[in-house]
Order: C-alpha cells, then sequence, then structure tokens
C-alpha cells in the first residue's frame, strides 16, 4: 500500500484490542443503518454491502460489481470501489463499539474491475492513538485469495453521538440504535 504519514500509525498508536462486546467470531454484522449507500437494505441505489467478522477485529464482505457502479464502459468506478472501501473499513472499526467517521481515505488501484466482478473485501485496524484509528483494506477479485485489485488506507475519527444529533438526523440513527435522543 503507498500510504501518507496521516494513515501510517503515529508512534505511541497501540495496537487494538477485540472489544468483549464484539460479535462473536464468525458473526454476520448488520446495517448501521437502513439508508446506508453502503449497507442498507432499504437503499436501493446502494451496495448493500453484508459483512461478517471472522475474529471479533477483522472484518470481511463481498461487493459484486453491477450495471450502476460503471465508470468506463463495463468496468467500475474508481468512487464506487472507494465507497466500498470505506463502507467496509466504517464497519471494521465499528467493531469497537464506539462511532468513528472517515477523515481521510487514500486509495491504491492495481487492477481494472470488469462489471460482474466480485471483490472479496477485508478491512483491519493497525493502531489506536486517542480518537484516531489507522485502517487498512483490500480488495481481491472473485475469491479470499485473488488478486488484489484495490487496497485502501484510512484514518477514522472518534466522534460522540451528538455528532450525529447535530449535523444529520440522531432520531433516524435512534430508531435502529439502543440510543436515547434525549436521556
Ligand atoms: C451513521 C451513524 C450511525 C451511528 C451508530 C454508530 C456509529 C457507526 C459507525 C460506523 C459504521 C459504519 C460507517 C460507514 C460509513 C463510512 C464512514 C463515513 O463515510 S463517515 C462520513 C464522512 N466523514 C465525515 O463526514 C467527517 C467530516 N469531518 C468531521 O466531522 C470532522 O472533521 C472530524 C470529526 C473528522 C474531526 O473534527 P474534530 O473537530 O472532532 O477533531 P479534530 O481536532 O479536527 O481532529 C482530531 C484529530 O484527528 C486529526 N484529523 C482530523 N481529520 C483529519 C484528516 N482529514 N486528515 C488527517 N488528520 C485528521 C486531527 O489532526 C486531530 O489530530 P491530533 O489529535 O491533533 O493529533
Amino acid at each position: 500500500m503507498t500510504r501518507s504519514p496521516l494513515t501510517t500509525p503515529q508512534p505511541g498508536a497501540a495496537p487494538p484490542a477485540v472489544h468483549p462486546e464484539a460479535p462473536p467470531p464468525g458473526t454476520g454484522l448488520r446495517s448501521h443503518y437502513n439508508h446506508c449507500f453502503g449497507c442498507g437494505a432499504d437503499q436501493r441505489h446502494g451496495l448493500h454491502l453484508t459483512a461478517r467478522t471472522p475474529d471479533g477485529s477483522t472484518v470481511e464482505a463481498e461487493f459484486t460489481v453491477g450495471e450502476a457502479h460503471q465508470g468506463a464502459p463495463m468496468l467500475a468506478h474508481g468512487g464506487v470501489l472507494a465507497a466500498a472501501m470505506d463502507e467496509v473499513i466504517g464497519m471494521s472499526v465499528y467493531l469497537f463499539r464506539k462511532p468513528y467517521v472517515t477523515g481521510r481515505l487514500e486509495t491504491d488501484y492495481l487492477l481494472p474491475v470488469p462489471v460482474g466482478t466480485t471483490l472479496h473485501l477485508r478491512a483491519w485496524c493497525n493502531g489506536i492513538a486517542g480518537r484516531k484509528a489507522y485502517l487498512e483494506a483490500e480488495g481481491r477479485i472473485g475469491a479470499p485469495g485473488g488478486p488484489v485489485a484495490v487496497r485502501a488506507a484510512a484514518l477514522f475519527i472518534e466522534v460522540n453521538m451528538e455528532h450525529f444529533a447535530e449535523h444529520g438526523d440522531l432520531a433516524a440513527i435512534a430508531a435502529e440504535h439502543d440510543y436515547e435522543v434525549n436521556p
């Protein structure tokens, strides 16, 4: 991965520990929001990623590139692939049971990805320093051990739920999460 210093764990960053309330190994992860472009079942234009964790600290998902995801004829749009990486990384950091948002996302495109391809996505955390989580993901063509087509490195920043209340629609989130809007 060609990464910038901004997505390279800073000195003193600690390796992440599996959260005691993380889903057990082998468990599927539920969508964090029904209308999410990445994982929401009710978002008809979305990517519909469904993920699982093999070990409570990393996440795996598959994304099949469809006609709606084209950039060049019959080839995946780079921005859509970046969205898939953003989503799978977001799912992996949510295993730590805190709300995070993407601060920075870097993407390497190594191979063209034709429509109809299933990308096998994997995301993991390289370290945590305060509110900053340093994460990485890859997308492999056709199989978990297939050729790497996309790599991403990201810096996610921990926020509080008020972030979503102030800037978005906390009530919509609270409808799906165990969170009181007006405690
Ligand atoms: C949906 C809610 C559901 C809730 C349920 C639970 C949560 C579920 C969680 C996950 C599920 C999956 C989610 C999938 C979706 C994918 C994720 C997205 O697409 S998120 C959308 C795109 N991202 C934004 O909209 C962020 C917009 N930016 C901001 O709001 C702010 O800039 C923010 C919060 C990122 C930082 O602002 P500050 O004021 O809080 O903090 P400051 O002091 O600026 O930064 C803190 C530290 O981080 C560094 N930093 C911040 N941004 C950076 C950047 N872009 N590059 C490098 N460093 C950065 C700073 O230098 C600072 O570092 P130093 O502590 O001084 O060492």
